[in-house]
């Protein structure tokens, strides 16, 4: 399969508990790479609520291609945080090919658009949300102390009001590939853009490129350990201190794409609050060193949509 990354394991439980050891051992992934694995295995509040995200992406992806294209994610939300991105929308991750997946992104608005299937999972995906955004609020505020940071001026106070959050499903089709060289890549190398995702998948072909390597590693699953990787924003409000790792999906064997099974993963997403100035936090950094205008989240998400678009 090739290299696998070693990554850290960080335990929530020694978090809560202020335990400076974990603490320091977040920060140092933090910093190394932006991306972790999180033990959630003593945490019996999240007991079964993953898996009923999955039943319900295995649901969605399972309608008619008509129906999940009345929910067209470029006809609904300039933004993309709603609706439906069918295969090969996007560029692949072999030059001139295509993506080789299929996404859903659920707003966190109970009011938006949606297949009937997703309202019925409102309440799941609504307890999904909140431990997700609780999740991050233990990682926020353990950064938080660890960069000396005093609370309204910290990761946590940036993201208590409502911070911008949302559930991506993504299938990737094993049928598209047996012979097809082309979706060998279906998910191209990026980095996300907003605060941090939390990965949930029990299928490999996740892989992340080392800060300052060209070697792509693995990323393999682990069971009641979601995959953690910080993005663009925190590694901004950091200052650079923390990275927002390169990464991609590509087939491999048992991972569906190769062979006929598909592989499904879920990701929750989290921003900074709208009106949060991209820009290191004070304690951090000195603001607009660089002479650039400082641009608030709001603002600078869309430069970047822009950017994708041109
Ligand atoms: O499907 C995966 O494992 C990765 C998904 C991902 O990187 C993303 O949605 O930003
Ligand atoms: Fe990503």
């Amino acid at each position: 399969m090739g290299p696998v990354a070693q990554l850290q394991t960080i335990n929530l439980q020694a978090l809560k508990r202020g335990c400076a050891d974990e603490v320091s051992k977040l920060l140092g992934a933090a910093e190394q790479n932006g991306i972790f694995y999180l033990d959630l295995t003593d945490e019996v509040p999240l007991d079964g609520v993953p898996d009923e995200i999955d039943r319900l992406s295995r649901s969605l992806f399972g309608l008619s291609a008509e129906e999940k294209m009345r929910f067209d994610v470029d006809k609904l939300d300039p933004y993309k945080l709603n609706g439906y991105k069918p295969v090969g929308r996007n560029a692949g991750g072999i030059p001139g090919q295509r993506d080789g997946f299929e996404s859903y992104a659920i707003s966190s608005n109970p009011d938006s658009p949606a297949p009937p299937v997703v309202a019925q999972f409102r309440p799941e995906l609504a307890e999904f949300q909140s431990i997700c955004l609780d999740l991050a609020q233990v990682l926020f505020e353990s950064l938080s102390v660890a960069c000396g940071l005093p609370k309204e001026s910290s990761f946590q106070a940036c993201h208590s009001n409502p911070a911008l959050n949302l559930v991506r499903l993504l299938r990737y089709p094993g049928a598209l590939a047996p012979d097809n060289p082309h979706f060998s890549i279906p998910q191209p190398a990026h980095t996300d853009m907003g605060s941090l995702t939390f990965l949930c998948t029990d299928a490999p072909g996740l892989q992340i490129q080392p800060v300052g390597s060209s070697d792509w590693l693995h990323v393999l699953p682990k069971r009641g350990h979601p995959v953690v990787n910080l993005g663009d924003a925190m590694k901004t409000l950091s200052n650079g201190r923390f990275q927002s790792v390169l990464h991609r999906v590509i087939s491999v064997p048992g991972g569906g794409i190769l062979g006929a099974e598909d592989r499904y993963s879920f990701a929750y997403l989290l921003r900074p609050e709208p009106s949060t100035p991209m820009a290191p936090l004070p304690g951090l950094g000195s603001v607009g060193s660089e002479g650039e205008p400082v641009r608030t989240c709001e603002e600078w998400v869309s430069m970047k949509f822009r950017a994708l678009r041109a």
